[in-house]
């Protein structure tokens, strides 16, 4: 009886607190890992470090001056292979950052090509290693799988022109910095979370004192929400050709600013006379390439050249061009492998063929080719986000609404800079805003070139 009861009382609290745990670790993965994970990791990660390096091939041989101290001085026989020094160790809400000064004969990709052994070694969800000085390394491991559900990090390295648009699967934020990578290229098939991550962009950048201006060649559906941010939006191919033409004449415009103060950027002129950055955001490419006439076919030629010049010079007047569609490759028609060569700044979510995954990645990052193929299609959202670097990772965008993007954008309304030339193509503001879902659209109207 007193058995049963005592079974009772210990059993009972037991097994409550292992449900917990087993309902936390699902529900709430980063309490989960800050009460039994990051315990259990660090705590393994140090009585196994040393054993661990060694069996994952990323110790040396000491030096002999080192081997000659154990000898004589600590009088021990047996000489053993040396493991990088651990620097630093920072516990996070996701996971564990170890910092590793290299010995001689280490190089970064020696634990780069370690970090699956790792991996399994601690028993963490992932190991990320990245290169943050000569010499030293950063083992970025997560507790849990981040990109499940996405919570972007509090701090974010902030800069003049750089957005955190999501979240890297190492648990620190992709920012997209237009100072760093000025031209960028969204890939992905239907449904695989393209419009999500332009809206979380378009989130980021009306917050800024940039310029938006919109190409959304199917009649303004994904980028009308947010007119009021907008300082120019073309919907039509039509209304693209105009406004490609305004747009290059406004760099040639910058350029005359910046030789006659003798600047070799924007960023080099005074406050005073600094023209306001502009992004150009292309939905949907292909749309511009489309051709049915032989009339057609001579705008798009030109929209295309207009485009390449932008990419090719207009970064040192301050304009960025932000191009997505679902394929960009050859087939697309003359220039498109030159656009896309402007293009460093690549994130390609799932698609639906190799090649695809090639026109995306395989130029910049080829073996990110395999990741961006094994994309599940149950994952909207979850992209790789390369550079010319060669860097990558897997990415994944915090979900926000259409209405909600639509919303920070007119609360930012204000921040809209005032480019005379862009004026005329200012757009309307869309019928909806207001209106109760199931009132009938009225057309709008159209934009006054
Ligand atoms: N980061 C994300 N997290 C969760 N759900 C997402 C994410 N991104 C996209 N989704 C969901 O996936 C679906 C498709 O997303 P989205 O509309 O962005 O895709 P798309 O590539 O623009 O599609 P299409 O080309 O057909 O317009 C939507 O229901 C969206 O809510």
């Amino acid at each position: 009886m007193t058995d049963l009861s005592m079974l009772w009382e210990v059993g009972l609290p037991l097994a409550g607190t292992a449900g917990g745990l087993g309902y936390a670790k699902v529900r709430a993965p980063r309490v989960f890992w800050s009460l039994v994970g990051l315990p259990v990791a660090t705590t393994r990660f140090a009585v196994t470090y040393r054993s661990t390096m060694d069996v994952c091939g990323l110790t040396v041989q000491p030096s002999r001056f080192r081997a000659f101290l154990v000898r004589n001085v600590a009088r021990r026989a047996d000489v053993q292979p040396v493991p990088p020094k651990v620097r630093r160790i920072r516990a996070s809400m996701t996971g564990l950052r170890i910092t590793l000064r290299l010995p001689a004969g280490l190089e970064p990709a020696d634990v780069m090509a370690a970090s699956e052994r790792l991996r399994h070694a601690w028993g963490v969800h992932s190991v990320n290693v990245v290169t943050v000085k000569p010499g030293f390394v950063e083992l970025r491991m997560t507790g849990y799988d981040v990109l499940r559900r996405v919570r972007m990090p509090r701090r974010i390295v902030s800069g003049p022109m750089s957005v955190p648009v999501a979240l890297r699967e190492d648990g620190t934020a992709f920012v997209r910095d237009y100072l760093k990578v000025p031209h960028a290229l969204t890939l992905g098939a239907n449904q695989s979370g393209k419009s999500m991550y332009q809206r979380n962009l378009i989130a980021g950048l009306a917050c800024l004192p940039v310029a938006l201006v919109g190409i959304d060649c199917k009649r303004g559906v994904e980028q009308r929400g947010y007119a009021p941010r907008l300082s120019a939006l073309a919907t039509t191919p039509e209304e693209a050709d105009d406004l490609l033409d305004v747009l290059v004449g406004e760099m040639e415009e910058r350029f005359d600013l910046l030789s006659a103060y003798g600047a070799g950027d924007i960023w080099a002129l005074p406050d005073d006379v600094r023209p306001a950055p502009v992004v150009v955001l292309v939905d949907e490419v292909a749309e511009l390439f489309l051709v049915a006439t032989k009339k057609d076919e001579e705008r798009r030629d030109r929209m295309v050249t207009q485009l390449i010049r932008l990419g090719q010079m207009a970064r040192a007047a301050g304009i960025f061009l932000e191009v997505c569609g679902q394929r960009f490759g050859s087939d697309l028609g003359r220039g498109a492998t030159a656009l896309r060569a402007q293009l460093t700044g690549r994130v390609v979510h799932r698609v639906n063929d190799k090649q695809t995954a090639e026109m995306g990645v395989g130029d910049i990052a080829p073996d990110a080719v395999v990741t961006v193929l094994t994309i599940p299609p149950d994952r909207p959202g979850i992209a790789v986000a390369g550079d010319t670097s060669g860097g990558w990772s897997r990415i994944r965008t915090p979900q926000l609404t259409a209405a909600e993007a639509a919303a920070i954008c007119a609360a930012h309304a204000h921040l809209t800079p005032d480019l005379p030339a862009l004026t005329p193509y200012r757009p309307a503001a869309p019928v909806h805003v207001g209106v109760p879902a199931f009132a009938p659209l009225v057309k709008p109207s159209p934009v006054t070139p």
